[in-house]
């Protein structure tokens, strides 16, 4: 059995990716956003205060014939960029791509934090990282993949997200003809709950490859590409325009300039980023904002959207790897 699910840009700046997903008896369908970097399944609800739920779809279990209650059992998570959300927990048959999940932790908001408020383009996450990071009390809960990859073909979903444009989830089998170079796959470590890989070296441009060794995450949630400060300075020292720029937090440069690509070894290939998708977007006037910019060393690199889209990436839990081919 498989699942396909297309997938879309949230805004004219790809700043996230969303896919409508199916909960209940019947279907009640929610715009959310995969996150293979966390681990819950979380949706604006009818327990979500009227006042924050404005603007969102929401999941109403008491109108599904098969939603339970998950007595005694609540969650609560904080972002990376410090948005936050908490509430309590049914289980409901979770659709996607046409794959059925029954039985899904479906964890309802009672509380959500300003930014998701505001980010009327999701009604919530899939969360697509490895089970140890769900947030459930006092009994963890199982990502709507861990379940359904016993069921699946294979136990593998790959992502393709593209600039401007639909893309697709796909589970349990991979569409080789969405990419143009062959598939190279790495081990994942999991003791941290993430899609996890150590990247060797990389290339700014047509220059020479440097050693450097990047510890990262494939994280569809994150939407730049985030490595160690040495990469960064030594990439926007190519460019001509570029400046950090404290209000933005950021480099910044010439909306005009001609980016060079950025590369990264992936075993013994490489993925290849063009400039066009570094040139992220449009701060004011004719500055824009850089895809690649510092991880700010915490210790940890993200290679999100912005390297995402670049490739077609596999997240292959049966192997406990990860592969990467160039699109
Ligand atoms: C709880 C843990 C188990 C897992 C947890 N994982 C993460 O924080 C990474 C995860 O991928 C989370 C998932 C995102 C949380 C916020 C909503 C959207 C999903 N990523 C993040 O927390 C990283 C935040 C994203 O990069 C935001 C997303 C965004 C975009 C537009 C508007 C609002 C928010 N982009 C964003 O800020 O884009 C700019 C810089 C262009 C404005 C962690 O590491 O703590």
């Amino acid at each position: 059995q498989t699942g396909s699910a297309p997938n879309h840009p949230s805004d004219s700046e790809d700043d996230e990716y969303i896919t409508n997903v199916s909960i209940g008896t019947p279907a009640q369908v929610l715009p959310l956003d995969f996150d293979t970097g966390s681990s819950d399944l979380w949706v604006f609800s009818s327990e979500t205060p009227s006042s924050s739920a404005r603007g969102h779809t929401i999941y109403t279990p008491s109108k599904s014939s098969t939603s339970k209650k998950v007595s005694g059992a609540s969650w609560s998570i904080t972002y990376g960029d410090n948005s936050s959300s908490s509430g309590d927990v049914y289980t409901d048959t979770v659709t996607i791509g046409g794959f059925s999940v029954t039985g899904q932790a479906v964890e309802s908001a009672t509380k959500v934090s300003t930014q998701f408020v505001q980010d009327t383009s999701n009604s919530g996450l899939v969360g697509l990282a490895l089970d140890s990071g769900n947030t459930v009390k006092p009994t963890k809960q199982k990502t709507w993949f861990s379940n359904a990859s016993s069921h699946l073909a294979q136990p593998v979903f790959t992502a393709d997200l593209n600039h401007q444009a639909d893309g697709s989830y796909n589970f349990g089998f991979i569409d080789t003809t969405l990419a143009s170079g062959p598939i190279t796959y790495v081990p994942i470590s999991t003791g941290n709950g993430f899609w996890e890989f150590t990247s060797a070296s990389y290339a700014i441009g047509g220059g020479s490859s440097k050693k450097h060794s990047t510890d990262g995450i494939a994280d569809t949630g994150t939407t730049l590409l985030l490595l160690d400060d040495t990469i960064v300075d030594a990439y926007y020292n190519q460019v001509e325009s570029a400046q950090y720029d404290d209000s933005q937090e950021g480099y910044t440069f010439d909306c005009s300039e001609d980016l060079p690509s950025f590369s990264f070894a992936v075993g013994s290939s490489t993925i290849t980023v063009p400039g066009s998708l570094i040139n992220f977007a449009p701060v004011d006037g004719n500055t824009c904002f850089g895809g690649l910019q510092s991880d700010d060393g915490i210790g940890i690199s993200i290679f999100g959207d912005v390297a995402i889209k670049a490739a077609l990436v596999v997240f292959d839990l049966g192997n406990k790897r990860l592969g990467w081919a160039q699109k």
